[in-house]
């Protein structure tokens, strides 16, 4: 039995298309605790999607495999849930039916209507959306969208929170705005999270360790950087911290100096 909370093991992955193949993740390797934040960052294409991807269990492994809580990963579940860079709502839906949807998919049988009413007002609550829960998505922001889609992954109680560039599509002043709320709720909560992104300050203020990915074809973990600044964490006053410009600089030389190759060519 895998000692970690989620460990993915000697996972490879090929894709092929007529004859036509291409190996895009070598023998990754990843033991996750619980309640650890971990960032995965990488140049682009390099294959971080496929690896999230995998442990959501959308994309099966072609060799390796992914444990959590004991039991391997086999499709997609709701003990995983998964927050894209595009809103994935369903924008025929109010905010609340977002919400309801998957709470009722997960809680349907186990909560009761009333129960699972309180549920979904404490989610909605916690993003801070209660305001707007009777509007579709086509009337509110991109944070805001972003804002229901966490609340919305949250309300399924996962034991493990995807986050593939949660921020990658909104303005600076709005992704340092939600990122604060995620960490505020990641205090509360304590969840094991995995998240892509491609900004190293957002990785280095939010995550417990950063894994860094090698260039593809055949990518793999390069290095892990384990970020040891104390919680709760403000990101005005890290701007002044020699560790948190160590640490940065650490994630910067690694992409620009060790692997930068595909950043020359991109
Ligand atoms: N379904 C698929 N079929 C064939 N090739 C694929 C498929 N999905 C991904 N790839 C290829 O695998 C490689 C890694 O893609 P992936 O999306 O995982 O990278 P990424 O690091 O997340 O990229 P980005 O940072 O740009 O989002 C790319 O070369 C991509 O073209």
């Amino acid at each position: 039995m895998s000692k970690h909370y989620l460990s993915i093991e000697g996972v490879f992955k090929t894709f092929t298309r007529g004859n036509l193949s291409s190996q895009v993740l070598s023998d990754v390797n990843l033991g996750v605790e619980r309640g650890e934040y971990i960032s995965i960052i990488g140049h682009s294409g390099c294959g971080k999607s496929t690896v999230l991807n995998i442990v959501a269990g959308l994309i099966d492994p072609t060799e390796g495999c992914v444990i959590l809580d004991g039991k391997e990963v086999r499709g997609p579940g709701p003990e995983r849930s998964l927050v894209f860079q595009n809103h994935s709502l369903l924008p025929w839906l109010t905010v609340w039916e977002n919400v309801e949807i998957a709470v009722n998919k997960v809680f349907g049988r186990s909560m009761s209507r009333a129960e699972r009413e309180d549920w979904i007002r404490h989610n909605l609550k916690m993003v801070h959306m209660e305001h707007a829960m009777y509007k579709r998505p086509g009337e509110i922001s991109g944070g805001m969208k972003q804002r229901v889609g966490i609340a919305r992954a949250l309300a399924m109680q996962p034991k493990v929170l995807l986050l593939d560039e949660p921020f990658g599509a909104l303005d600076a002043l709005t992704r340092a705005h939600l990122q604060d709320e995620v960490m505020r709720i990641q205090n509360d909560l304590q969840n094991t999270v995995i998240m892509i992104t491609h900004d190293v300050d957002e990785a280095v203020l939010l995550s417990d360790r950063i894994v860094m990915m090698t260039n593809g074809p055949s990518a793999t973990i390069g290095e892990v950087l384990k970020i040891d600044l104390p919680r709760p964490r403000e990101r005005i006053e890290l701007a002044d911290d020699p560790r948190y410009n160590q640490y940065r600089q650490a994630v910067l030389r690694f992409l620009y100096e060790k692997q930068r190759n595909v950043a020359a060519s991109a």
